[in-house]
């Protein structure tokens, strides 16, 4: 995977199928590039990418409904002034007709216990409140899997334990980017990336441990 000149991602072969897979590694070694890659955010410049038989190129629009990706920094992807408007805006563009829309946006709220954020605005939303209002939003159209990118990242111990909470407890399969290794040590399979590569794939101690290596601490 290239950007231009620039090698994000070296060749590689990968299926996943594990409920829970972490992903860590240094800064710029590629985590993001590849998350994307999954959803279809980023299109390969080689080689293809598919996700439950989707090609993300050929059927980039059907892989958006298969995973759903929760951004790094959830303000951006919460569009519409208020949380709940920003939940049925989404469901409708999944083609969910406006009255079903609306049961189905309370239902994904009440699912986080964040009912109370339906009619707040986002721009006023604490980051854990953010996290929390974005993972409902992309869960509520039903995908299959929930790419997260560093969801607990800045929040303090009280809204980490929310999010971590809410990601435990998902029906859905999950791939989470994070720099909070405990947050993956119970995962069933986590990947080290480094310069571009994936250097290590496999249970959870064991890749934080050669991640530790890599890192030098
Ligand atoms: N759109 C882009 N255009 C050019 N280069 C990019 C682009 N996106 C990523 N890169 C480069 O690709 C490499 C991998 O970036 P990526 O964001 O995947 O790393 P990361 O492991 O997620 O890093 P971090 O932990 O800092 O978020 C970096 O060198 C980055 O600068």
């Amino acid at each position: 995977m290239k950007f231009k000149t620039h090698i994000a991602l070296h060749p590689f072969s990968l299926t996943l199928s594990e409920r829970r897979i972490g992903i860590i590694g240094l800064n710029g070694s590629g985590k993001t590039t590849f998350a994307k890659l999954i959803d279809g955010l980023v299109k390969p410049t080689s080689g293809t990418v598919t996700v439950n038989g989707l090609d993300t190129v050929k059927d980039a629009r059907a892989v958006l409904t298969v995973a759903g990706f929760i951004f790094q920094n959830p303000a951006q992807q919460l569009i519409m002034p208020q949380v709940m408007e920003d939940i049925v805006f989404g469901l409708k563009a999944h083609g969910v007709a406006p009255a079903e829309a609306e049961a189905r946006a309370q239902a994904a709220l009440a699912r986080f216990g964040i009912e109370a954020l339906g009619q707040r605005r986002v721009h006023e939303l604490s980051g854990g409140e953010l996290q929390l209002a974005a993972i409902a939003s992309v869960s509520a159209t039903g995908p299959d899997i929930l790419i997260f990118d560093e969801p607990v990242n800045q929040l303090d111990l009280k809204n980490r334990a929310r999010v971590v909470e809410a990601i435990h407890a998902l029906s859905e399969n999950a791939i989470v980017i994070s720099h909070d290794l405990p947050l993956v040590e119970d995962f069933d399979r986590v990947l080290v990336f480094h310069e571009g590569r994936i250097v290590f794939d496999g249970l959870p101690a064991a890749a934080i441990a050669y991640y530790r290596e890599i890192a030098g601490c």
